[in-house]
Parts: C-alpha cells; sequence; structure tokens
C-alpha cells in the first residue's frame, strides 16, 4: 500500500443502500485512509434526543442538544464504534426507532450547522487524510476534496442489496423489523425526506457520479479505489501523475 506524503481528503455522497459505506469504509482500508461515516453522527443525535424525551421536530431543543451532546465515532475503518455520552451505541443507532426519526433531526439548520462543523474537523484532522460519506460531503462539508464522488444505483438494486442486508443480519440490520415488501418503502421514503434538505440525486459542477447499478462490490471499491490512489500520487509529486 502506498504512503502518501500528502494528505488526501474523498468526499462520497448517495442516497440510501447505493454502497456509500461499505464501499467508503473498504478504500479507506486500501488506501491508508480514515473513514467517516457522517451518517453515524445524525443517527447518534437522533439517539440523544430520543433518550432525552425531545421532540424531533422541536428545532429549538434539538439546537441547544446538538452543541453539548459528545459523539465518539471511530475514524479506523476496521472499527465501527460509536459512544453518545459514554455510553456505546454502536448497534442502537442501526434500530428502528433511529431510523425513523433520524431524516427529521437532520432537517434542522443548527444541527447540520453544529455536525458539518464536527466533521469537517475531524477530517482535517486525520494525519493521511479522510474518506467522509454523507448526503452533503462533495458540496457542502468539503466541496474541495481531492476527490467527489456521486455513488448512485437504481432504486431496484438499492432496494434489492437493502433487503439481502437484512436478510443476513438475521433482522439486525436498520430495517429489521420491517417485512420485505416494506424495505422498499422504507428506503424510497427515507430519500424523499432527506432529498428536502441536502441534495444527492444529481452530481454538482466537479463531481464524478459512478453508477454502481451493474457492478459488484468490488468493482466499484476498485473505481473508487483509482481515483484515491492517483489523488495520493498527485498529492505525493504534484505534476507527476
Ligand atoms: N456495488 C454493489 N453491489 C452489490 N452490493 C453492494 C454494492 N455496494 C454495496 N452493496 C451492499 O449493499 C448494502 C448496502 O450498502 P451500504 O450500507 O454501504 O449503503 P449506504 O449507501 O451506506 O446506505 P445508507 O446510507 O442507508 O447507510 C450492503 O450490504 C453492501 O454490501
Ligand atoms: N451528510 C449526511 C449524512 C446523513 N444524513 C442523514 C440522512 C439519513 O437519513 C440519516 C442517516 O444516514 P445513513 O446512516 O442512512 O447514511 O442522516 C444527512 O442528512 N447528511
Amino acid at each position: 500500500m502506498p504512503v502518501p506524503s500528502r494528505r488526501v481528503l474523498v468526499a462520497v455522497d448517495g442516497p440510501s443502500g447505493s454502497g456509500k459505506s461499505s464501499v467508503s469504509r473498504e478504500v479507506a482500508r486500501r488506501a491508508g485512509l480514515s473513514y467517516l461515516d457522517t451518517g453515524a453522527m445524525y443517527r447518534a443525535v437522533c439517539w440523544a434526543a430520543l433518550r432525552d424525551g425531545i421532540d424531533v421536530e422541536d428545532a429549538e431543543t434539538l439546537g441547544a442538544l446538538v452543541r453539548a451532546v459528545h459523539v465518539d465515532i471511530s475514524t479506523d475503518p476496521d472499527v465501527e464504534r460509536v459512544v453518545v455520552d459514554g455510553v456505546e451505541v454502536t448497534t442502537a443507532i442501526r434500530g428502528a426507532a433511529v431510523t425513523a426519526g433520524v431524516s427529521a433531526v437532520a432537517s434542522h439548520p443548527a444541527v447540520r450547522a453544529e455536525l458539518r462543523s464536527r466533521q469537517r474537523t475531524t477530517m482535517d484532522a486525520a494525519p493521511t487524510g479522510c474518506i467522509a460519506e454523507g448526503r452533503d460531503i462533495t458540496t457542502v462539508v468539503a466541496p474541495d476534496a481531492h476527490v467527489r464522488v456521486l455513488l448512485t444505483a437504481d432504486p431496484a438494486a438499492r432496494v434489492d442489496r437493502r433487503a439481502r442486508q437484512v436478510e443476513q443480519s438475521g433482522g439486525a440490520a436498520e430495517a429489521g423489523s420491517l417485512a420485505a415488501g416494506d424495505v422498499s418503502t422504507a428506503v424510497l421514503d427515507r430519500d424523499a425526506a432527506d432529498s428536502r434538505v441536502t441534495s444527492f440525486v444529481t452530481a454538482a459542477d466537479g463531481v464524478l457520479e459512478l453508477d454502481s447499478s451493474h457492478l459488484d462490490l468490488e468493482q466499484t471499491v476498485q473505481a473508487v479505489l483509482d481515483l484515491v490512489l492517483a489523488a495520493q500520487a498527485e498529492a505525493a509529486a504534484p505534476g507527476d501523475a
């Protein structure tokens, strides 16, 4: 694996089930980067709101909560761990209650402002660079990233992937409480809700769209990894890559 002499930032956005987390985590491993799952941060705040009995529509109280809550998220691609105010919530934030409330929590400007700031700080602190994934990383959090990718897949492929994930997890995955046919509604409804506050359907200027509908996971990882390795080579020896 190459050891980059300069830091490289990578931004990946896309709809639910497009493969952002799986692809970004694996690319981070292979390229020696930190990995930031920004959706997990929104989920962590939603978990804290439910813990405190806060209405997910209550913008003012959520604004105070997000500024006070301590969210510790692992950026080691080999360690999936989220801790909120000292409580490990790695599995709890994938549960049905958080999944049902997270789009509403993420819709509040005060929540977004605080988490975006923390996300950027985390990216900038990563020693070799960072790959961050979510819905607004290519456009708002890191529009200056060396590599910016909008990872898409058609709705049928995304619903099928999510259904398989639920099946393989034996019901432990986020949509585990849903009947198979309802996975489709869950995925597509969340996209519709999330689209109201973030733009992840069309690639912004300078953002490369990668349609993974007909690619397997390894092919998708390779496509993003090629871009990242090229950016690392360019950062190490500008003009030679
Ligand atoms: N190109 C691909 N081909 C087949 N399966 C894939 C591909 N990319 C991802 N998957 C699988 O699809 C499932 C969903 O992927 P993942 O959780 O990474 O999506 P996501 O975009 O991060 O979703 P969300 O935003 O809802 O968290 C996983 O089981 C993953 O292994
Ligand atoms: N940058 C981001 C990341 C996530 N969200 C919202 C949208 C999702 O419904 C929720 C959970 O994300 P997931 O775990 O499904 O990737 O968080 C956002 O608004 N902006």
